[in-house]
């Protein structure tokens, strides 16, 4: 098996701080893959030990069926982009680019896969620059040139584009994106590993996402299985913006009928198709989520509906966010603008909560509820 696995990794500090805990994983050859998580998870640590930066206390790392934790950072066959581009400043852009294949190469070979790489990024007419005459965006885009050029089977970016505007950023998640496309094109597949805190980098960069938490994975998918299937809360209330509705509610049977309770914010009937989830609880407690996009708004004594309070309102020009106040809980809405609609703050209303849509998680470890075995 190609590519990069990951066996029971484990990294504990000098200091005896335990950073990660026993990480198994397994990426393929020309994945490309996504560490994320909040700051402190330790996905730098992880992708450091990949790149050999950082030594492995426990485990075993492999990278095209060799077992590295030995082996050398330069010998590791793997490129390194680092949020702080780290450019030579005496050197020209030509220079930077061409530097970790001198001697390795004809010199004409050389010229050849600096101009090709620079052709790409778009970085032709910066050549003979030295980097302080550069921009950020620029002084990127070389770093990830002189990565580039060495044809690397594997490539490492740590927060590649975090220090970038906005703007900049979505190009150059676009040209990344392209860069793995077309060297897939090529037959020359590389496999990326990405580490970034930012789920909307996550998100649409990666064929698959590694969630971690305090040195733990909390979940290894598609983007699109995150969002829809997350495996428990931390990764529910981590994947989406704004983050899914998590509220701690009761179970309650009446006759034959489930309800949810709320508590003082109200009750509401769950529907057959989420009751059967729940056939073998009683009088429990759950936690319940909803994304804001399945939170409608209707008025203040629907049936069926949570009273709630407008709080705070956030126009996003081709859709509405809605933060309300439910006896003491915050609900957040999302829908599509239209014109003419208006809510105020200090609105009452009532919500609707498309509760086929919820995720239903176990109140003490926080893991999805499955149906419980009979
Ligand atoms: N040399 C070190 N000695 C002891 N602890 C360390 C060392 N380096 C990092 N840590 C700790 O290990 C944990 C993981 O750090 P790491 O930098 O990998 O996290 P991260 O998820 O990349 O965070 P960020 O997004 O803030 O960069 C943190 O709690 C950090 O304080």
């Amino acid at each position: 098996m190609s590519g990069i696995q990951l066996h029971d990794v484990k990294k504990i500090y000098p200091n005896g701080f335990q950073a990660l805990h026993g990480i198994e994983l397994s990426i393929q050859e020309g994945e490309f893959m996504v560490f994320v998580g909040p700051s402190g998870c330790a996905k730098s640590t992880l992708l450091r030990m990949i790149a050999g930066l950082e030594s492995v206390s426990e485990g075993e790392i492999v990278i095209q069926n060799r077992c590295v934790n030995q082996v050398l950072p330069k010998d590791r066959e793997v490129a390194m982009v680092f949020q702080n581009y780290a450019l030579y400043p005496h050197m020209t852009v030509y220079k930077n680019m061409a530097f970790s294949l001198q001697g390795k190469m004809p010199r004409d070979e050389i010229d050849r896969r600096v101009r090709e790489a620079a052709e790409n990024l778009e970085i032709s007419h910066l050549l003979e620059r030295k980097p302080g005459q550069l921009s950020g965006g620029q002084c990127q885009r070389v770093a990830l040139g002189r990565a580039i050029v060495r044809r690397p089977r594997v490539f490492l970016f740590d927060e590649p584009l975090s220090n970038l505007d906005a703007k900049l950023r979505v190009s150059m998640r676009l040209q990344l994106i392209n860069l793995h496309q077309q060297l897939k094109a090529e037959g020359l597949p590389s496999t990326m590993i990405y580490v970034t805190h930012d789920q909307v980098e996550a998100m649409t960069m990666g064929d698959r996402i590694c969630v971690l938490d305090r040195g733990v994975i909390q979940q290894v998918d598609k983007p699109v299985t995150l969002y829809h299937q997350p495996a428990n809360k931390f990764v529910a209330a981590f994947i989406g913006s704004p983050a899914m509705n998590l509220h701690d509610v009761t179970i309650m049977r009446n006759a034959d009928a489930l309800t949810l309770s709320f508590g003082d914010a109200g009750h509401l009937p769950l529907p057959a198709s989420v009751a059967e989830r729940l056939n073998d609880y009683n009088e429990e407690q759950i936690c319940l989520g909803i994304r804001p996009e399945h939170v409608a708004i209707t008025t203040a004594d629907a049936p069926a509906a949570l009273p709630a309070t407008v709080q705070t309102l956030e126009h996003m020009g081709n859709e509405e966010i809605v933060h309300c106040d439910v006896a003491g809980r915050h609900f957040v809405a999302r829908f599509p603008s239209s014109p003419g609609w208006s809510l105020q703050p200090g609105e009452r209303i009532g919500l609707h909560l498309a509760l086929e849509h919820a995720h239903l998680f176990d109140i003490n470890h926080g893991r999805v509820l499955r149906p419980m075995a009979r």
